[in-house]
Order: structure tokens, then C-alpha cells, then sequence
């Protein structure tokens, strides 16, 4: 009687757990779809959202390979220019309109000036020299980092950096005289524009140039600066915002970074070891890790110092092939001829003796059409077409809508730069004369604001574009006065502001590669002016 009792008693216990576990399950598993689909900041309310976000990647599979591009798709299918999307498990904000992208950089330019941080690009690969400045969240290093680079680039620093750019500048035409057999020959311009962009922060920073286009230690810089940039790009590394893909056994991407991040740390050290070098051999030139070697008044850490000086590298060498080269792919085709023509009318309007244009291009920027030029390939070309991202650091109240602290922006620069609403119904079109309020003769509309979104702005806007300017207007000048550019029959360059840039992916376009020919203009003046230039530099660089 008694066992009888004890046995209904243990089913009844038994049987109370089993409904409550079975009660349970659909809850466990609400549970975790809830967690699949949670974000590091909750729904942004009173923002859209846009629709199909699925567990785990949210939106990143949607994203593909070109962000940029199919943002700007959302932006006009569901008719919003500000959107929220699901990165994995982040929540970004993603503006798209040149007004829109504007109001955020400079209206909210307070809230948004720290950087977001990447698992693979601040924890693997800069664990060993720092952030770069423009990967830094906003705190006092970064301030400090950011003034020295203001200092270094600002306007006033350019006159100190005259004879560089001269050199570098004589440095192509001088090699693509030679390498193009002075125009019989077909040239892909992009390896001596790269070498022109790297040698000029090497300079500043190392007091270090190679006079090579392809030199190994400028190879390997660019090869290695290139593939880290990959590692910046979300579609790239999807174990940025899906956590649980770090741990995966034999994980390529950590491994990969690491590999890149030694490769860095060694030319980074070797460039060093060549400044400590120079300054024991009383051979060192004025450059910035040479001043803090030396300890010239400088308040930073030795880790800060190769921050700026990799801010600096890899801020350049990209970011100015990719204009330049792209510059010249738009002008050497049939249309581009035209552009030619007008440039090269204007230059001999304001210098009548080409030699003139040669030297003056090192320190003033004149010309106007050659400047409209200039503008609208940073425009067209958008290089950065994701900018840099931003984070918030204090709310934002975006026309009602609440964006929190520490919400990653992303400011797609492409489809702002391209707004038909801003720039007109030929916001699609590569036209220089855009920016000129008169063509007979060239000049330039006033500068009213902000131009274009290539470089950012505000708060953390680019701290290289003056030095940028300078650099691709004396390149420019310089390959115009010396040569009518034609586009090749057989490798024609792609001037499709999406489509001419290889690496989607990538956080700077590269261009696709493409060739020219160079029909010289003058080759007495051209020869005159190499040579020139050859002992002017000469001089200056003499030991
Ligand atoms: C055509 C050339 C260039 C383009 C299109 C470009 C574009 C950009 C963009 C879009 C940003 C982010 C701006 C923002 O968040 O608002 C940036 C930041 C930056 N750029 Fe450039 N850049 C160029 C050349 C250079 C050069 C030559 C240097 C240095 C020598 C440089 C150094 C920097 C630095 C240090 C930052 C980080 C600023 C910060 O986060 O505070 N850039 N650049």
C-alpha cells in the first residue's frame, strides 16, 4: 500500500519537470532567435530599418561585396537617405545624402567624432604600433596625434616641403619619359604615381625615399599597406560582428593578419633603424620620427610617434593613386581630349613659359581648370567611397529619432557625392566644368562649403587633404605640360565611378588597370625642364 503510494507520488514528480521543460522549449528558443538577431544598441526608434535583416549576419550577406552601392540602392528604393541596418551584431547608421551626410559631419560634429573598434583591425593587427589616427577612437593620444599630423600637413607646413614635391613630381615624368621611350611606348601610370604618393610621406616621416618604382622595400609597403586595408572592410571580415567566428580552429583571417601586422612592424622598424642610423652619422634629414628620436620638444610616446608616421604612410599611398591614376584614365578618353586641350590653354594663360608652370606647380595652385579637374575627380572618383566610419559619443536627435552614444555612422560618401538632388541631374557624369562659373576664360565658381564628401569633414575630417591637393595638382600640371594623354585601344581605363575601381571591398578604391599613350607636347621644353629639375633637386638633396 504504501509503495503503491510512493510510485504515483515520483510519476507525479516526475511528470510536472517533463511538462514544464516541454512548456519551456519554444521559450528557449524565442530565446535565442532574440539573441541571434540582438545588436550592441537596441532599435534606433522613429529611424527605418531596413527590412530583411536575418540571424546572425543581419544585413551583411544583403551588403555583398560593394556597401557603398547598395546603400545608395536602399537609399532610393525605400526612399529614406538615413537608415539604421544590422552589421552581425552591430547597429549602424547609415547616411546617405550629400545634405544629410553633411548635416551629420559638421551639424553633429561634436557627437561624432570617435571611431568605432574593429576585433580584427584594432585587436590582431595594430596591436604592436598603435592605431593609426584615423582608426583612433577620440581620446587625449588621439588628440595629441591629431594636432602633430595637423601640424605637419597643415597649410602652412607646405612651403617647408617644396623641394619634395619638386622631386617627386620630376620623378615621373622623368621615368615615364624614359619607360615610355618618350611616348612610343603604352604606360600603366599607376606603379610611378603609387611611388610618387609613398615617397612623399616617407619623406616626411623617415626622411627615407626610393628612387625606384619598383624597389622591394616600396613593393612590399604597398603590398602589405593594401592587403591591412582589406582587413578594415566589414564585408571582408565578417568575424568583426559575428563574434563567434573568431573561434573557429585554424581561423585564416586572424592568422593572415598576423602575418600582415609582422610584415608591417618589420619594414616599420627597419625604416626606424635607418633614421637612428642617419642620426648617428650626423646624415639625418628633418622628418618627423628623426625630431622625436632626438627628442625635439615633443610630448608623445614612442608608440604615438609610429602612429603618426603610419597615419601618415597609409593615409597617402592609396588614396592619391587611386585620384590621380583615375584622373588621367577620364582625360585620356575622346571627350577627355577636350579637357586636355582647355587645361593646357588655361596653364599657358597664366604661364605663357611652360617652365614656369613647372616650378610654380610646387607651390601655388592657379590654374583653374586644372583645379576644376582636380575637384570633380575627388568627387567623381569618390576613392574612400564609405569614408572612414564615425561613432557617437553623445546622442544625436536626428529629426526626432533618438541615435544613442556609441552607435557606429557610416557615411556613404559614393552616394552622396553622386546625389542628383545636390549636384543635378549630371551628378553621374565625370564634368569638370561643374565647378567653373565661366569657361572663356576658365574661373572658378567661389568655394561655398564644403565641395564634395571625399574628405570627409569636420570634426575628424582628413588631416592630409592640403598636402593631398598640392600633390595631385603638381603631378597633374607637370603631365600636362608635357604630354597629350591618350587612352589606349587595346586597355582603355573604366571611368564608371563604381565599376573603375577593382576592390570593392577595400577601404580605398584601386583602380583597374588600364594604359595610356603619351604624345609629347614639346620635347625640347620637356627636356629643358627635366634637366632643370634634375639640379634644382640635386642641389637642394646634395649630401
Ligand atoms: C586624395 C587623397 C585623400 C583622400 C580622398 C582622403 C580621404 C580621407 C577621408 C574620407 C578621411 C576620413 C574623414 C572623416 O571621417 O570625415 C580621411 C582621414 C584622414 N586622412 Fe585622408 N585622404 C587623402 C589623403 C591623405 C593624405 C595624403 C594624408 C597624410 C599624408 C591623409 C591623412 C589622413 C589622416 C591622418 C586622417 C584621419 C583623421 C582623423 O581621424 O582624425 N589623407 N582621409
Amino acid at each position: 500500500m504504501i509503495d503503491i503510494k510512493l510510485e504515483e507520488h515520483l510519476t507525479l514528480l516526475g511528470a510536472i519537470p517533463r511538462t514544464f521543460v516541454i512548456a519551456l522549449i519554444p521559450l528557449f528558443l524565442y530565446m535565442i532567435y532574440k539573441w541571434t538577431l540582438a545588436t550592441d544598441i537596441p532599435h534606433i526608434t522613429g529611424l527605418p530599418e531596413v527590412p530583411g535583416a536575418i540571424p546572425i549576419f543581419g544585413h551583411l550577406l544583403k551588403l555583398g561585396d560593394d556597401h557603398a552601392t547598395v546603400c545608395e540602392r536602399w537609399w532610393r528604393q525605400y526612399g529614406h537617405s538615413v537608415f539604421q541596418i544590422k552589421l552581425g551584431n552591430t547597429r549602424a547608421v547609415v547616411v546617405n545624402s550629400f545634405d544629410d551626410s553633411r548635416k551629420m559631419l559638421l551639424g553633429h560634429q561634436n557627437a561624432v567624432i570617435d571611431r568605432p573598434k574593429l576585433y580584427t583591425f584594432h585587436g590582431v593587427v595594430s596591436s604592436t604600433q598603435g592605431f593609426t589616427i584615423g582608426s583612433s577612437p577620440w581620446d587625449e593620444s588621439c588628440k595629441k596625434k591629431r594636432k602633430a599630423a595637423g601640424t605637419a600637413l597643415g597649410r602652412p607646413a607646405l612651403r617647408n616641403y617644396h623641394p619634395m614635391f619638386d622631386l617627386e613630381s620630376y620623378c615621373i615624368v622623368r621615368d615615364i619619359f624614359r619607360d615610355s621611350s618618350n611616348g612610343a611606348v603604352e604606360l600603366n601610370i599607376r606603379p610611378y604615381i603609387q611611388r610618387f604618393a609613398l615617397n612623399t610621406t616617407l619623406t616626411l616621416c623617415y626622411g627615407i625615399r626610393m628612387d625606384a618604382v619598383y624597389d622591394d622595400l616600396l613593393r612590399e609597403i604597398l603590398h602589405v599597406g593594401s592587403a591591412i586595408s582589406l582587413l578594415r572592410s566589414a564585408s571582408e571580415n565578417l568575424q568583426d560582428y559575428i563574434p563567434a567566428l573568431r573561434y573557429l580552429p585554424n581561423n585564416e583571417k586572424t592568422a593572415r593578419s598576423k602575418d600582415l601586422r609582422d610584415r608591417r612592424d618589420a619594414y616599420l622598424n627597419l625604416l626606424l633603424d635607418k633614421v637612428r642610423a642617419m642620426i648617428e652619422k650626423g646624415t639625418d634629414k628633418p622628418c618627423i620620427s628623426a625630431a622625436i628620436l632626438k627628442d625635439e620638444e615633443t610630448k608623445l610616446t614612442g608608440v604615438e610617434v609610429s602612429s603618426i608616421c603610419l597615419s601618415l604612410v597609409s593615409g597617402g599611398f592609396e588614396t592619391i593613386p587611386g585620384t590621380l591614376t583615375s584622373t588621367i584614365g577620364s582625360l585620356s578618353t575622346p571627350e577627355g581630349q577636350i579637357w586636355q586641350d582647355r587645361a593646357y590653354e588655361d596653364i599657358k594663360r597664366h604661364y605663357p613659359d611652360i617652365r614656369d608652370a613647372w616650378i610654380s606647380s610646387i607651390y601655388e595652385e592657379k590654374v583653374p581648370y586644372v583645379n576644376a579637374i582636380l575637384k570633380e575627380a575627388g568627387r567623381y572618383y569618390t576613392v574612400s567611397a564609405m569614408s572612414l566610419p564615425r561613432k557617437t559619443v553623445t546622442e544625436v536627435n536626428w529629426n526626432g529619432a533618438i541615435i544613442p552614444p556609441e552607435t557606429m555612422i557610416l557615411i556613404n560618401a559614393q552616394a552622396g557625392n553622386h546625389d542628383v538632388d545636390h549636384f543635378g541631374p549630371d551628378g553621374g557624369k565625370f564634368d569638370p566644368e561643374r565647378w567653373l562659373k565661366s569657361i572663356n576664360p576658365p574661373a572658378e565658381r567661389e568655394a561655398n562649403g564644403l565641395p564634395h564628401l571625399s574628405f570627409g569633414a569636420g570634426s575628424r575630417n582628413c588631416s592630409g587633404q592640403y598636402i593631398a591637393s598640392r600633390l595631385l595638382y603638381s603631378a597633374l600640371i607637370r603631365l600636362l605640360c608635357s604630354y597629350k594623354i591618350v587612352a589606349s585601344e587595346e586597355s582603355p581605363p573604366n571611368t564608371d565611378y563604381v565599376d573603375y575601381n577593382q576592390f570593392k571591398t577595400a577601404l580605398v578604391a584601386i583602380p583597374r588597370d588600364f594604359k595610356v599613350r603619351l604624345i609629347p607636347r614639346d620635347d625640347a621644353v620637356t627636356s629643358e625642364c627635366l634637366n632643370a629639375a634634375e639640379l634644382r633637386t640635386k642641389e637642394h638633396y646634395k649630401e
